[in-house]
């Protein structure tokens, strides 16, 4: 059975008109056909849903990019075994997904397309399967909490020891679950490089009515155990380009970008590194102390904090996609922005306008943080 990406292209963009709708069908038959599979999923299915129609149209849309698609659904199979999830779970996801494309895209429905989409899922879901298999790391690892600190009402910066070593490059996220709210997984990156003491930090900020950015915050203390998934992630390419670096870190989007510096520098190469760290007040720029003494010791990276929403600040003032026009031309450096979707998207399309190629501007797909 050959693969069709157009055909599965064209019919996801009718489905994806309906993404809410569709998704509510597709779990709605799933857990009718499959009431066994309920128990695997969280008790509150909102963040959940976006997940799994995030995931799949990055899985569409990249159809045609076979060696991105590979690496993706590998670190998505990898990820699974967390759930529990075995390969015949496989075949009753296929099936819901298929009655669900088949009813939100019944119009232009036919033979060619549903031969289109099982050949597409089944080598989707075969990908993930043999990663999973081939995977000899935990499916997940229990991590104590050793440090815990509130910098800001609602940032905290903490300090995890996996019970074993967890494998990751830089600009690398990991899901994570707390005691609280079991079967309730977040992504946070790692925002720091490898350590001698595989200790890893995350910048958690806590949204309104997040579940886990709030327990994270605010009821998780030095001694608690949570547990982390298998790294994901493919901001930060392997091996290093030797050209300047420029960073643009919205908020908590920092750290990525702080794991990826602290790399560079233990690399021992001396690029030029602009780091524009931005928030709304001079207080959530919760990292800033560390940043400078990372400056003063380092003094080929620059960090330039930027405040947008407060008058009285005597530094860098205005949002981070203009304030990074400000400097010299960006063309020839390796670019990395994080942050909120929106001004990841709006700095993009200003560099990209100036002149920067897309294939030096990295940036993950945005991730839940709830
Ligand atoms: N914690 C983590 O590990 C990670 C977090 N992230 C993401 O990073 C984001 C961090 O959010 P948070 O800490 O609340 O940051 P904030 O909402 O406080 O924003 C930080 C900076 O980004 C600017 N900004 C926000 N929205 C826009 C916009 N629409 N256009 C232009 N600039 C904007 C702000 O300026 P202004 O005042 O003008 O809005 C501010 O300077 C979240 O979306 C999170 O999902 C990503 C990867 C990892």
């Amino acid at each position: 059975m050959s693969l069709n990406p157009r055909l599965v292209k064209e019919s996801f963009s009718v489905v994806e008109q309906h993404a809410e709708r569709a998704t509510a069908y597709f779990y709605g038959r799933l857990f009718a056909e499959n009431p066994h599979l309920r128990a695997m999923f969280p008790p509150a299915m909102d963040v959940q849903r976006d997940r799994l129609f995030g995931a799949l149209a990055r899985i569409v849309w990249s159809l045609d990019s076979p060696d991105g698609l590979d690496s993706y659904l590998s670190q998505l199979g990898r990820d699974h075994r967390k759930y529990g999830v075995l390969a015949e779970h496989y075949t009753a996801i296929g099936n819901a997904l298929l009655a669900t494309v088949r009813r939100f895209a019944a119009d232009s429905w036919d033979h060619e397309i549903e031969a289109a989409w099982v050949s597409a899922y089944t080598a989707a879901a075969n990908s993930m399967i043999r990663a999973a298999d081939a995977d000899v790391s935990p499916p997940w690892w229990p991590a104590d909490v050793v440090g815990h600190e509130l910098r800001h009402r609602d940032i905290a910066v903490i300090t995890l020891r996996p019970a074993q070593r967890l494998p990751y490059r830089p600009g690398q996220y990991v899901n994570v679950q707390t005691a609280r709210w079991p079967r309730v997984w977040r992504t946070f990156s790692i925002a720091n490089a490898p350590r001698p003491d595989n200790t890893i930090q995350l910048h958690v900020r806590s949204v309104p009515g997040g579940w886990v950015s709030t327990a994270l915050t605010r009821h998780t203390a030095v001694g608690d155990t949570v547990l982390l998934g298998p790294a994901m992630g493919t901001m930060a390419p392997d091996g290093q380009t030797g050209r300047d670096i420029l960073c643009v870190a919205g908020g908590t989007g920092l750290a990525p970008l702080k794991s990826i510096v602290e790399d560079v520098i233990a690399s021992g190469r001396r690029p030029n590194i602009h780091l524009l760290y931005g928030a709304r007040t001079a207080a959530e720029l919760y990292d800033l102390p560390d940043l400078l003494r990372m400056a003063a010791a380092f003094p080929s990276l620059r960090v330039v904090p930027v405040v947008s929403g407060d008058p009285s600040w005597a530094g860098m003032s205005g949002g981070l996609p203009e304030v990074t026009q400000r400097f010299q031309s960006w063309i020839e450096h390796d670019v990395y922005v994080c942050g909120p979707p929106a001004m990841v998207g709006e700095t993009v399309r200003r560099l990209q306008s100036d002149g920067v190629p897309l294939s030096r501007i990295h940036r993950d797909v945005p991730h839940a943080v709830s």
